[in-house]
């Protein structure tokens, strides 16, 4: 194949890639991702060793070790449109040669996990709870754009896209699973709840939240919270789940989205300690990357 032409795989005058300003020796195989640049020290806190800091935009990494285990902690930002870019970029610092600018030939596939604050749609989940994702729907359009092995008629995304019945002019919603062998990993923690997680485009209007603007689609909470296909029910709202899950199925990585519920939106209520179970999911994770990878 031809070297990948300099307007498409974009490095930076010290030969970092674009955005995120890594090079590639500084990956770690297993990555955790967190919304909230200031998010990363919170979990970095934890090693026994940081090699360095780099921070571009919302896009701040760092790797260190964690219980003699590399681990590089990156942060997204916040949505799907960022997720392409991390994502992208995460997969050519292991799969793209940074000298001939061509992709490998022996591919590597990284570990994802991220941690990632929420909101609760179903009245029974409790604030402060812990979710893992083992779907995504995505309101978002991200996978759209990709060419892909359309999956063979999934009943549960035929039976949502018929009960949201949205209008043609919104994004036509995907699903796409968790990578089951990290999930299983991790749901051996029974205080995690296996959910089914929506990732919206915006935090307020996509998110079914009235300020001062009013909605198209009043009802979207309502139904997001009473669909049900053969007692699979949707849990939790966030925003880059979807684009997560989406990136890694199509450049073959594995990933796994944890989710700190801080709101429930059937009941309006809002955690009173976000920081602190912010803090216990991070420790968590930490405690099962060490004791499984
Ligand atoms: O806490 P993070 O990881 O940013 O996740 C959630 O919080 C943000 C909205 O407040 C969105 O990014 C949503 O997905
Ligand atoms: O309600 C919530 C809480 C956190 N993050 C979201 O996207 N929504």
């Amino acid at each position: 194949m031809n070297a990948l032409a300099p307007s498409e795989f974009i490095l930076n005058e010290d030969d970092s890639i674009y955005h995120l300003h890594l090079r590639p020796e500084q990956i770690a195989p297993i990555i955790i991702t967190v919304g909230d640049p200031e998010r990363v020290s919170e979990v970095t806190k934890y090693f026994e060793e940081i090699e360095f800091t780099v921070h571009n935009r919302e896009f701040k990494t760092q790797t260190g070790t964690y219980n003699s285990k590399r681990i590089t902690v990156i942060s997204t930002g916040i949505g799907t449109d960022n997720i392409d870019i991390v994502f992208n970029e995460l997969d050519a610092l292991v799969n793209i040669d940074f000298n001939t600018k061509k992709i490998k030939k022996e591919l590597t596939s990284l570990k994802i996990i991220r941690i990632g604050t929420s909101g609760a749609v179903q009245p029974s989940i409790a604030i402060d709870s812990f979710i893992l994702s083992g779907k995504a729907i995505g309101f978002d359009a991200l996978y759209h754009y990709y060419d892909k092995a359309e999956p063979a008629g999934d009943s549960f995304h035929e039976a949502l896209l018929s009960h949201l019945d949205l209008p043609a002019d919104f994004a036509s919603p995907y699903v796409i699973d968790a990578d089951q062998e990290l999930a299983s990993v991790f749901m051996k923690d029974d205080t995690f709840i296996k959910g089914i997680t929506a990732t919206n485009v915006g935090f307020y209007g996509p998110q079914g939240r009235v300020l001062r603007l009013r909605l198209r689609e009043k009802d979207l909470m309502s139904k997001l919270s009473f669909f049900d296909h053969h007692g699979k029910q949707i849990t939790n709202l966030e925003m880059e789940t979807s684009g997560i899950y989406a990136m890694s199925k199509l450049l073959g990585h594995k990933a796994i989205s944890l989710n700190a519920i801080l709101a429930n939106r059937s009941n309006g209520s809002f955690s009173q300690t976000p920081l602190e179970t912010v803090d216990l999911l991070i420790q968590k994770t930490l405690t099962l990357i060490a004791s499984s990878f």
